[in-house]
């Protein structure tokens, strides 16, 4: 990870429409994620999070409109770990293989050193769980797991969807620490979350969707309270 390119967003996201045959589930979406910031991604269930993160990685095609990360389009940055770490249910760990296989499987296809399946297994807190089978994993522990392949390639730009699921309190504070931590050194965090009085102790940034489009984007700091603002922007319990 470098501190470069602090001058351009690190992601740029414009004009992205996405849609599953009749239905739009993004919408002429635009916003920008600035290097050096965790920037958090809001919106109801449905909203289309999921899908503009797939959209932003490469790993759906846009329907319309553009998306660039570190200023190349989404699906060329994408096979490069050492510049976007990805996190995205499922994590696609076959059951039947340890946490070391599966992340050693990961490094050998990213053509990473192979030292780094420890390291990321102690940042993830996993090492002595990583001779277990993935399908006895808890909820939580799968999420470490996806999260330390994210992170094998000690990327530039992470982009993690819902990344606090299934974690205990234990693992939202390592996760708040690890996300600050990479932020300070210059790193660019996109990630999505329902846990907004979490999620505001974690982010720089926010942008709230509504049905597919962009209600907000600004510093956390303009705002006085995230729920309060996610209920208002997004119709709050009248929908
Ligand atoms: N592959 C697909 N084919 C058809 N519809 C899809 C597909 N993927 C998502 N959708 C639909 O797009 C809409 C938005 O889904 P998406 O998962 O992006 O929302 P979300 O904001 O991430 O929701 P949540 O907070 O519940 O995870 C939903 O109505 C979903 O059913």
């Amino acid at each position: 990870m470098t501190s470069q390119r602090k001058a351009t967003p690190a992601i740029r996201v414009e004009g992205l429409t996405k849609r599953y045959g009749r239905r739009t589930v993004v919408d002429d979406l635009t916003f920008t994620v600035r290097p050096g910031a965790v920037t958090g991604f809001f919106g109801p269930n449905g909203a289309g999070k999921t899908t503009a993160l797939k959209a932003v990685v490469g790993l759906a095609r846009p329907s319309a409109g553009t998306v660039s990360v570190l200023g190349a389009p989404a699906g060329s940055v994408a096979p490069d770990a050492r510049r976007l770490g990805v996190h995205i249910e499922p994590c696609g760990a076959h059951p039947g293989r340890s946490a070391r296989a599966h992340l050693r499987a990961l490094t050998l296809s990213a053509g990473l050193p192979r030292h780094r399946v420890e390291e990321v297994l102690e940042v993830a807190e996993l090492t002595r769980a990583a001779g277990r089978r993935v399908g006895a994993f808890s909820l939580g522990m799968r999420q470490r797991l996806g999260l330390a392949a994210a992170l094998l390639g000690d990327p530039e730009v992470l982009v993690l969807d819902e990344p606090a699921n299934g974690l205990d309190p234990q693992g939202i504070r390592w996760l708040r620490r690890m996300l600050r931590d990479r932020a300070a050194r210059g790193g660019t965090v996109l990630l999505s979350s329902h846990l907004l009085a979490e999620a505001a102790q974690t982010v720089d940034d926010v942008v709230v969707i509504d049905r597919g489009r962009l209600v907000h984007q600004g510093p956390i700091s303009e705002v006085e309270s995230l729920e309060d603002v996610f209920l208002e922007l997004t119709g709050g319990l009248e929908r």
